[in-house]
């Protein structure tokens, strides 16, 4: 089996949404696919009117499919601050063309502010390793963990793009998506993250690479080093990171993956994703793409850099390929 599906940004590029079809009939809700955590997760007619603002729900009760999985729980928090929580239903789940029977939906009962207030966003599609499911008392798999055995190669794919639909493949890699060669590199998933080392100017950073992570998160060093090549940025405490005027000319930032003995492969972030945002509606001062990861205790590579590459998720091998396209 395979399947195939678009990533359309939002706002800025700061989320990518997926439809994903859920139950029988098919309902299909707009979900963000993140591999930085494991639990596939939706708005629902579970969810108080309250905290629906104009998000299509899923509705347990209209479909033949639908089967609660009863005594289960769940409840999870992000990295943002904002968190979820609810009761699960095993349904069927398609993505892409790519079928799960019984895969666990959690139904939310309560979602953050900020879940609310994201209005394009149905949910989420955990793509991490199913240790770090929050479903008690007996946690779930993944999508992709559900559908590996089926799969014609045991991966998918993430070709995130800037400001255009991008797509995730499940089961195949699509040759004509990038270009030159993939070079791999180990997954630790101890984590239950995609965790990996690259080399940045000669430093060696151990991150996660995070689809569902909008910016950069990386050592100070390595942040003030490239701050330090832009006249006016500095550190500014009220955005909470480093700001430079919208006007600069960022430097492309570039990071080595698989290095070992074939020199691996280098992903070059242009200069122009560093310039992720302005600060406010004057437009004057910007907010940087590449941030500090001292206030995480964990350096992700979030949407910023895995846009600037093709990357394969291979859980078969346990390894993570990166090329440019
Ligand atoms: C340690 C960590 C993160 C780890 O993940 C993280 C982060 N970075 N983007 C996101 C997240 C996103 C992506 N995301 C970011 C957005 C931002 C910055 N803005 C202004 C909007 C409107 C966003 C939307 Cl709609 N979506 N989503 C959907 C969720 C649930 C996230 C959770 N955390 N998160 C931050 C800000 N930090 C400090």
């Amino acid at each position: 089996d395979s399947g195939s599906v678009t990533a359309s940004p939002r706002q800025q590029d700061t989320e990518y949404l997926c439809p994903v079809q859920i139950g029988s009939p098919a309902q299909t809700l707009p979900l963000d696919f993140d591999t930085g955590s494991s639990d596939l997760w939706v708005f629902s007619t579970d969810t108080p009117r309250s905290e629906v603002n104009g998000q299509t729900v899923y509705d347990a009760s209209s479909s033949s499919s639908a089967k609660r999985l009863s005594g289960a729980t769940w409840k999870i928090s992000y990295g943002d601050g904002s968190s979820s929580s609810g009761i699960v239903y095993l349904d069927t789940v398609t993505v892409g063309g790519l079928t799960v029977s019984r895969q666990a939906v959690e139904a939310a009962k309560q979602v953050s502010s900020s879940f609310s207030r994201d209005t394009s966003s149905s949910g989420l599609l955990g793509l991490a390793f199913s240790s770090i499911n929050t479903v008690s008392p007996n946690q779930q798999k993944t999508f992709f963990d559900n559908a590996m055995p089926h799969l014609d190669a045991p991966l998918f794919t993430a070709d995130l793009k800037h400001n255009a639909d991008g797509r995730y493949n499940f089961g195949y890699i699509d040759k004509s998506a990038y270009t030159g060669s993939i070079s791999y590199t180990p997954v630790d998933n101890s984590q239950g993250f995609w965790g990996f080392t690259a080399t940045v100017d000669g430093t060696d950073v151990t991150g996660i690479a995070d689809t569902g992570t909008t910016l950069i998160y990386l050592p100070d060093s390595i942040v003030t080093s490239y701050y330090s090549q832009v006249s006016g940025a500095r550190y500014d405490s009220s955005n909470a990171g480093y700001i430079f005027p919208c006007g600069s000319s960022m430097p492309d930032f570039s990071f080595n993956v698989g290095g070992g003995g074939g020199g691996g492969g280098t992903v070059t972030v242009p200069g122009s994703y560093v310039n992720f945002a302005p600060t406010d509606q004057t437009g004057q001062t910007c907010f940087g793409g590449l941030q500090s990861d001292s206030s995480i205790g964990i350096s992700i590579f979030g949407d910023i850099a895995l846009k600037a590459a093709f990357v394969v998720f291979d859980g078969g091998n346990k390894q993570l390929g990166w090329a440019a396209k």
